[in-house]
């Protein structure tokens, strides 16, 4: 059996574009003080994004360097990783994956509030309506540490960031 050597879990919040994966996650490590991953940015920051694929309109992410920065950030646990994607991950990371769920219409006004058109806003619809997101994290990480949470208004917002803290609370009783 593997010896687990975080003192602190880490937590795993996916979903869509545009379901709040950025505000959950802003307001947990507030709440919890652990370390906002924002997988996006921090590919910026250490290059690596390939080169520009037209037609998603994003760039190509160098996923083996990211992983390869991100492997000495997730060694003490205590990390609240925020991506649209989670089979590229190592599922010895994560104590905790939270795939987070918002209806049509709020996810399509939220995007076009954003700038998407066209294609692109049409792709993040589809992918959130065919759950996307929740298949990828059911099938690359074990059912039970998968849950799904909803994100349409601002009172689930405040729940759900509550039942994140109460989870890694309940972790920390249970493993240290
Ligand atoms: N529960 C919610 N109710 C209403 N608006 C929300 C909610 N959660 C997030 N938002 C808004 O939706 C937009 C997208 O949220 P963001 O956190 O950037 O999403 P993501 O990080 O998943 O792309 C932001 O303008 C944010 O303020």
């Amino acid at each position: 059996m593997a010896v687990r050597q975080r003192n602190l879990p880490n937590v795993l919040v996916t979903g869509t574009p545009g379901v709040g994966k950025s505000t959950i996650s802003k307001m947990l490590s507030e709440r919890t003080k652990f370390t906002w991953r924002e997988v996006s940015k921090l590919a910026e920051e250490y290059n690596c994004l390939d080169e520009y694929d037209s037609e998603y309109q994003c760039p190509f992410l160098n996923e083996d360097k990211l992983l390869d920065i991100m492997e000495g950030m997730m060694a003490k646990g205590g990390n609240i990783v925020d991506y649209h994607g989670c089979e590229f991950f190592p599922e010895r990371w994560f104590d905790g994956v939270f795939v987070i769920r918002t209806n049509n219409t709020a996810l399509y006004d939220r995007l076009s509030t954003r700038g998407y058109t066209g294609k692109k806003l049409e792709d993040n619809i589809q992918c959130e309506i065919f759950e996307t997101l929740l298949e990828e994290a059911q099938s690359s990480y074990k059912p039970e540490i998968v849950q799904e949470l909803h994100n349409n208004t601002e009172e689930q917002l405040y729940t759900n960031v509550e039942t994140i803290v109460q989870w890694i609370e309940r972790w920390k009783e249970e493993n240290i």
